[in-house]
């Protein structure tokens, strides 16, 4: 399984744009995306009655042409139903139209409202309906015959495929412009899009299929990161995107290789949970439980003294210490903040000092906040240093609001890279996490089943634990901390309804299978 990219509109351009230049001409692509269309559209047709396509004016459009006349070659009945003018078309999508009108394509034209009649008519008599009216190239929202051929597709009950992106979704957001066809299917092309993922995108892109293999290399796809990059100063101000991926099971299976025969609890770390306060005494817990469930050998809590006695009587598990003793200072992972409550500004000043590997969670996360100097202190910390928030706590550390937030959580993972300068784990339906050099992994794993006060306690301490035992095991730092979303996610979407304290059990059911190697995880 290779590693999924996930592109702009912008990039994906400009990796079209390189790929031509290095030889392979924009009627290849095309024909080449049209192919791969057809074959899978065919998987999807029942018997080998009438596929209907509706092209629009661009170069989705013109891969809805090649598709058509790839499927005659399997001579299934076609209609194209361009919602252009067939001789105003340039180009390669002229010559795709030409060659379709030869392969015995039905070409037909609703070019004004007054023809939205015929279009119902002809997709009444599909089996499946091709959307090739819009991809990348949308710029603007859907209105007049657009929009209505859009409710059509929408009302007539056949399955649809989308080429490249739903007609209507934006690419780089994931909005709605204006309407949207809801498709069944969606075959990316050359790469995924953050419109597949992103706000309703998701919804509306049905089963996402893998990536149309056109010919476009990855160093096409990785040159185009860089040079969409419009920044001045690279050092000081860029905070473009330096590279986009889905996380994937080879991530999974890199982060928890089996366990060496030999390993002993020293081997995979210690890891030190600060947090709880008076009516939060779960929280650290349920972190500990999670330090645990994704592989730590040993998990410790250092609390405030008037909640030690709760927490240390509550657990057999994790090793519980008041705020007094030192022991911590052993540790091989640091995770501060669960249930913490927002008066230990002074420790966890302490702890930004420290050269441990730190997980800023939590009521840590809304200290620093509202303390410009711990701000400072966490930018500034050479160590490796991650922070989780959810929108709400991404919010304020950005003095920004959750709607904005998450109406462009790329936006948002970026800008807390920028002004934090270290590893962000941006929760929510698809976490996003981003390094401090700006590659982000997108988790596309998960389930509505995690909001539920506490999972992203077990989160933390998950994460504790991968930094615990970085000395391990070949994994990149990408790789570890982003395989610890997905594995937490995975776990999540099990089926049936878990507390907090159970989803770590489920943790380490699916992470137990990993490290087996049965490959039996769901
Ligand atoms: N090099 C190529 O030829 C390749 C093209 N590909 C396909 O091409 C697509 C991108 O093609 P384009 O950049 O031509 O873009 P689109 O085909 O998405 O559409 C762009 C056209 O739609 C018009 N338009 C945009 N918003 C509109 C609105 N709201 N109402 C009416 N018209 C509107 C634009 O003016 C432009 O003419 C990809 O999604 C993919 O399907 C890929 O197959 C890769 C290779
Ligand atoms: N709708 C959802 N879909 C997928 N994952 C979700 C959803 N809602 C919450 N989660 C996940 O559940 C966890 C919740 O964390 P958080 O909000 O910090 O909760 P708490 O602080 O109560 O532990 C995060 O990992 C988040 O990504
Ligand atoms: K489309």
């Amino acid at each position: 399984m290779g590693i999924t990219r996930i592109l702009t509109a912008a990039q994906m351009r400009k990796a079209d744009e390189i790929t031509i230049a290095s030889g392979l001409s924009a009627f290849d692509l095309m024909d080449r995306a049209g192919r791969i269309v057809a074959n899978s559209a065919l998987k999807c047709v029942p018997d080998y009655s009438r596929i209907v396509v509706i092209a629009g004016p661009g170069n989705n459009g013109g891969d809805g042409f090649a598709a058509a006349c790839h499927l005659r070659k399997y001579r299934i009945p076609v209609t194209v139903v361009s919602l252009v003018p067939v001789d105003s078309l340039s180009g390669e999508l002229k010559k795709h139209a030409n060659l379709a009108v030869k392969a015995g394509v039905k070409v037909r034209e609703a070019t004004s409202l007054g023809a939205i009649g015929e279009v119902e008519r002809w997709l009444s008599r599909s089996s499946i309906v091709i959307d090739a009216i819009f991809g990348t190239g949308l710029c603007r929202g859907l209105g007049g015959l657009m929009a209505e051929v859009v409710a059509k597709i929408n009302a007539c009950d056949r399955p649809v495929f989308s080429i490249d992106i739903a007609s209507g979704i934006c690419s780089d957001s994931g909005v709605i412009l204006g309407v949207a066809v809801k498709a069944d299917m969606t075959l990316p092309i050359a790469a995924t899009k953050w419109g597949h993922w992103l706000a309703e995108g998701r919804d509306y892109t049905g089963r996402l299929l893998d990536v149309a293999d056109i010919g476009i290399s990855d160093d096409a796809i990785e040159a185009s990161w860089r040079e969409t990059c419009d920044c001045d100063d690279e050092q000081e101000r860029c905070f473009c995107v330096n590279s986009a991926s889905l996380i994937n099971d080879e991530y999974l299976k890199a982060a928890w290789p089996p366990r060496p025969r030999l390993s002993h609890k020293g081997y995979f770390g210690h890891v030190w949970v600060f947090g709880g306060s008076v009516g939060f005494t779960g929280a650290p817990q349920l972190a500990g439980l999670g330090a645990y469930a994704a592989g730590a050998g040993l998990a410790s809590i250092i609390c405030p003294d008037e909640v030690w006695p709760i927490i240390a009587s509550a657990n057999l598990e994790v090793m519980t210490h008041p705020e007094s003793s030192s022991a911590w200072q052993k540790a091989d992972a640091i995770v501060a903040g669960p249930g913490w409550g927002l008066e230990r500004g002074e420790l966890l000043s302490r702890l930004l000092d420290t050269e441990k590997p730190l997980v800023v969670d939590a009521d840590a996360l809304n200290m620093v906040a509202a303390n410009p100097a711990l701000q400072s202190k966490l930018a500034n910390r050479t160590a490796l240093t991650v922070i989780t928030p959810h929108p709400g706590e991404a919010a304020r550390l950005l003095e920004s609001d959750i709607g904005t937030v998450q109406d462009d959580r790329k936006q948002a993972v970026l800008d807390l890279v920028r002004r934090y300068r270290c590893w962000v784990v941006l929760k929510g339906s698809e976490t996003l996490v981003a390094s401090p050099d700006r590659d982000i992994y997108l988790n596309p794993f998960g389930s509505p089943q995690l909001a539920i006060a506490g999972s992203g306690d077990v989160l933390a301490g998950m994460i504790g634990a991968q930094l615990s035992r970085q000395k391990g095991d070949g994994a990149t730092l990408g790789e570890l901390i982003s395989s610890t979303v997905a594995l937490h996610a995975k776990a999540g979407a099990r089926e049936g309804w878990y507390l907090p304290g159970e989803l770590a059990k489920l943790v380490s059911e699916v992470r137990q299978n990993l490290e087996r190697g049965d490959g039996k995880e769901k």
